[in-house]
């Protein structure tokens, strides 16, 4: 039978960045993947990079809600036949766990059983989603294997979540480079070490979905770097997770720039257009009541007169791998597109 792991997470923990880190460090496990993100563009699978063996992907709300077991059956069943070693499930930021594993676990297909359920936290932001956010604990506490993440950014409060969960291993790592043999070597052992009472896995209180809204932005015209990096700075209220893809369009920076915000946190991602498609900014916002006047402001962001190149550099400055400000970063030359990528163009 095949594993079933959940990767659960809240919005931004790093749940694609550990994803893509399984996928590129598999040496040999044959992986399938379920992406599922909040938006209407499903930009986790479009940051998706590495060697997937088999992938669905579903946008526009979480699995728990949108889809019932027997959807569910039905899309594990598309991959139980593609003969792999594990399947990942990769949860919205919003996702409930426990309504997740639920499903799993009546889920009527023999090739395949409920693996445990894994789950990503935010080393920076996990205090302030935890106090903000308390139905979060009862999903903290029916995980198998707690990821500390970011801890590059900030010191994992590890007293503070065994205060949830006093069983499960916690890892601490940086980018999400948990060894893979966790999951998927000792990945029979995982549920096993747990025993799910019924309490465990029904909670009624409402999940943080409820209270969250996305709104998203698209456009094929140029994003002015200025106006943009505005906006980025000032962020409008409400917003708390904001990612997808900016065209600029500007000579020397007509790449994909990837952008991620969660937080405070800003980063950008500079990468080559997958082939075959157009360049054009998909931006996805997620948040509680975020400003209805975010769209318009954004469409302020376009350019609509002359732009300096100089102007790049409030951008440049926030892109990975960038530690200091020079006209130089300018020129770089675009990082070469993961081989997975430009194989599935
Ligand atoms: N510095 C630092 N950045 C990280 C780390 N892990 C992830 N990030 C960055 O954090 C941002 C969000 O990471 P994702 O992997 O997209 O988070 P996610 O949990 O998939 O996000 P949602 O699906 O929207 O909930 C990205 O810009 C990542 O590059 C880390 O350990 N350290």
């Amino acid at each position: 039978m095949i594993p079933v792991v959940l990767l659960t997470g809240f919005l931004g923990s790093g749940k694609t960045t550990l994803l893509n880190h399984l996928l590129s460090s598999a040496r040999g496990t044959k992986i399938g993947v379920i992406v599922n993100d909040f938006g209407q563009i499903n930009v986790d699978a479009m940051a998706v990079a590495g060697q997937v063996d088999s992938m669905i992907s579903l946008g526009n709300g979480c699995l728990c809600c949108v889809a019932d077991t027997e959807d569910i059956d039905e899309m594990l069943g598309k991959l139980a036949g593609a003969k792999l070693d594990v399947i990942v499930i990769e949860a919205s930021g919003l996702a409930d766990p426990q309504a997740m594993v639920r499903k799993l676990l009546a889920s009527k297909d023999d090739r395949v059983r409920y693996g445990g359920l894994v789950t990503v936290l935010d080393a920076v932001e996990f205090e302030r989603t935890h106090a903000e956010h308390p139905e979060l604990a009862k999903a903290l506490a029916i995980a198998d294997l707690l990821v500390f993440n970011k801890t590059d950014l900030a010191d994992p409060v590890i007293e503070s979540v065994r205060t949830y969960n006093s069983t499960a291993p916690i890892v601490p790592v940086a980018h999400g480079r948990i060894d893979p043999s966790l999951l998927f070597d000792r990945a029979p052992e995982l549920p096993v070490a747990r025993q799910l009472t019924f309490d465990d896995l029904h909670d009624h209180s409402e999940h943080a979905h409820a209270v969250y809204d996305t709104i998203t932005f698209t456009t094929t015209e140029p994003m002015h770097p200025v106006l943009l990096m505005d906006f980025l700075d000032n962020r409008p209220a409400g917003l708390y997770r904001m990612k997808g893809f900016v065209y600029f369009g500007l000579p020397g920076h007509t790449d994909r720039f990837g952008v991620q915000t969660v937080g405070n946190y800003l980063r950008f991602h500079r990468s080559p257009w997958p082939r075959g498609t157009k360049p054009e900014t998909q931006l996805v916002l997620i948040g509680k009541d975020i400003d209805s006047t975010s769209a318009d402001w954004l469409e302020a962001c376009q350019q609509t007169g002359p732009v300096a190149l100089d102007d790049m550099l409030w951008v440049t400055r926030y892109l990975d791998g960038v530690d200091d400000i020079s006209v130089d970063t300018l020129h770089e030359p675009p990082q070469e597109r993961p081989e997975a990528e430009q194989d599935e163009a």
